[in-house]
């Protein structure tokens, strides 16, 4: 019986995903053999050593210590593009809530006294302040070039305003989706000077922390509009805030409020909403819940943060799963126990990525404790698994 616990809700159509009779999901459970979760924060939890594998149901993975994991030889998985149409589609309603001045006008809305009469007549008045501008023709800068900043840059060309997009590391597979307008900028500083709106869509790291700070404020359009729906902390805040009070620019919407936030009359904060939607949440889930499957049933690794793409097909009922650090004669070493033990080896795959090495390999008979021992007694070897 295979053990998961839910450390944030999961959509059940993801844990449906795993059979009853085999598999017990539950948020309360002792030794769990994998984690899923959202976006509760990992980093000072006391994660058992039961723990063989960690699922994040959505994107960012900054809440998980996977440094941590690594050393362990655990592999951290995350759901990549299957929540991108949920955040696209809130950047455009930030985008439109901040450009038409929506949330203003709706509190100064709400705020009308007296007969209906007297209301319709004060509509008349007050309508000019919340006069705002059009998405044709202006320049939306774009901040990362992943799934949710190629769906973005996309949408904004559909709606016709002009994209400009930065990000040094964009993959061929999101090269071939973007459409052939959008303007490539070489730096963060190039793309800021072009732009009405600006977009991030970056995960949160030590390089993108305060990407967005006073001095880059300053070399802005004035009347600028910042949408920060990747995290907090990659927008300066205070920056911002004092931009914002001085006319610098039009108004800030992000998924992160906070106290010097929240209040601010050119501030829009939503309660991190980016990916709370049935479809979104359903579709995290499931892409977890198959990748995990895979891990604890095969040993098979598909979009892992921290390990390399395994899958090899079964060919005996004897498998084993070996992580271990990208050294030499990792390989040889495993082999020799296993022929000195008398196994023979039907099948083997070896990948590695950065200083993690992943080892899949079947044999022709059962795998003894004392073989498992034996391996991972090996210097280097960080976990070992028979399956
Ligand atoms: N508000 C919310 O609910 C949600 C927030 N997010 C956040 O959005 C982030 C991005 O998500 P995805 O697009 O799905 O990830 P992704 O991994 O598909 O794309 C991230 C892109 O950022 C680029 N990048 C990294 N550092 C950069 C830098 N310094 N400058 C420019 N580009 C850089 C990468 O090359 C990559 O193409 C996540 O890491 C997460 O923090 C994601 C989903 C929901
Ligand atoms: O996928 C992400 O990175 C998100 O920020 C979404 O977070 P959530 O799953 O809604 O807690």
């Amino acid at each position: 019986m295979y053990k998961i616990q839910t450390l944030n809700n999961i959509s059940v159509k993801g844990l449906e995903k795993f059979p009853r009779e085999t598999y017990e999901v539950a948020s309360e459970i002792q030794n769990p053999d994998a984690y899923m979760l959202r976006s509760l924060k990992l980093h000072n939890v006391d994660i058992p050593e039961s723990v063989l594998a960690i699922g994040r149901a959505g994107a960012g993975v900054n809440n998980i210590p996977i440094e941590k994991m690594s050393a362990r030889g655990v592999p951290v998985f995350n759901a990549p593009g299957a929540n991108a149409n949920a955040v696209k589609e809130l950047v455009l309603t930030g985008m439109l809530l901040g450009c038409r001045n929506i949330c203003q006008a709706w509190e100064c809305a709400k705020n009308l006294t007296g007969d209906d009469e007297s209301i319709s007549k004060e509509v008349e008045q007050v309508k000019k302040k919340f006069v705002g501008f059009e998405l044709p023709g202006r320049t939306l800068g774009v901040i990362g070039l992943g799934a949710i900043g190629t769906s973005v840059a996309n949408m904004a060309r559909d709606l016709g305003m002009n994209v400009v997009g930065y990000d040094p590391a964009l993959t061929v597979e999101r090269a071939w989706q973007l459409s052939s307008s959008i303007e490539s900028a070489n730096t963060v500083d190039e793309l800021l000077a072009k732009s009405d709106f600006v977009t991030i869509h970056v995960p949160f790291n030590e390089g993108t922390k305060n990407l967005i700070n006073a001095r880059r404020i300053n070399t802005m359009n004035d009347n600028a509009i910042i949408l920060n729906f990747s995290r907090n902390g990659i927008v300066n805040d205070e920056d911002v805030v004092e931009a914002l009070n001085a006319g610098k620019l039009y108004s800030y919407i992000c998924d992160f409020p906070s106290n010097l936030l929240k209040d601010h009359p050119r501030v829009i904060t939503l309660p991190h909403l980016g990916a709370s939607t049935g479809e979104a949440e359903e579709n995290c889930a499931i892409m977890i819940a198959d990748q995990l499957k895979d891990f604890l049933e095969n040993g098979n690794i598909k979009n892992s943060v921290n390990f390399p793409q395994v899958k090899m097909p079964r060919v005996s009922g004897y498998r084993m799963a070996i992580a271990n650090s990208n050294v030499p004669n990792m390989v040889g070493q495993i082999s020799s126990i296993l022929a000195e033990t008398g196994h023979n080896i039907l099948d083997l795959l070896n990948k590695s990525r950065g200083d993690l090495a992943y080892t899949l390999l079947d044999v022709d008979t059962e795998i003894t404790k004392d073989v498992v021992d034996q391996i991972k007694a090996i210097d280097g070897v960080l976990s070992v698994r028979t399956i």
